[in-house]
């Protein structure tokens, strides 16, 4: 970048913060409540920046989707009385954010999580004064991968989405912000299924570690 950005937006699930232990946990209630024995961390792990429906779909992989829509509101429910409990954030995160402010660098998230729940896991990290804006997955009719929340985002902080610089580490991501003009980059370090290659998605960068964002602003 020639400037510096007008301010970098996050992903939230898998990008800022590792909430795979209280979703899993959410998940694993939700199976009880139906007397099945709980899915292995790991797997549920994988889809987790899929959303929601997608961590139901690998716990009740024999329920059609009509059957499984009912359990998503009782598994936000679960996950909303605990969603700041296990979760950690990435290695590098900290440092990133800290960075971003003392350069006055604004940040915000834009996530498909439901802003409620983003707000509760803003709170919990302690970030309601630095977080510059949040945008969740319902505050408009349509989510990532349409543009409209990154656009939404941009118009709050009164920039230009091509000012400003996305983070997030699942293709839909990368597909709101090439959508939104916006440069991008793909996570590595976040949640991914075996088959996900985030090299193959067209993300202006790649990094390894959270901490590698700094080397991309001037
Ligand atoms: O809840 C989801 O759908 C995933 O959340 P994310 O967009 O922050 O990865
Ligand atoms: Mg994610």
């Amino acid at each position: 970048m020639a400037q510096p950005p007008g301010a970098v937006l996050f992903d939230l699930d898998g990008t800022l913060v590792d909430s795979a232990p209280d979703l899993a946990r959410a998940a694993n209630r939700v199976l009880a409540d139906h007397g099945r024995p709980p899915v292995a961390y790991e797997r549920l792990r994988q889809v987790v920046s899929k959303g929601g429906r997608a961590m139901l779909a690998v716990s009740f992989p024999d329920f059609s989707d009509a059957e499984r829509e009912p359990l998503l509101p009782v598994f936000l429910r679960y996950y909303g009385e605990a969603l700041a409990v296990d979760s950690l954030l990435f290695d590098g995160v900290d440092e990133l954010l800290a960075a971003l402010d003392a350069r006055g660098i604004r940040w915000g998230i834009v996530t498909n999580k439901p802003e409620g729940l983003a707000r509760g896991v803003v709170e919990g990290f302690g970030w309601r004064q630095r977080c510059a804006v949040l945008v969740g997955g319902d505050t408009l009719p349509t989510r990532k991968p349409d543009p409209a929340p990154l656009f939404h985002a941009c118009d709050r902080l009164g920039i230009e989405a091509a000012t400003a610089l996305y983070v997030g580490d699942d293709l839909r991501d990368v597909q709101a912000a090439r959508a939104a003009g916006m440069p991008c980059v793909a996570a590595l370090w976040g949640y991914r299924e075996d088959g996900d290659d985030p090299h193959r998605w067209q993300a202006d960068h790649v990094a390894a570690r959270a901490t590698d964002v700094l080397a991309l602003l001037p």
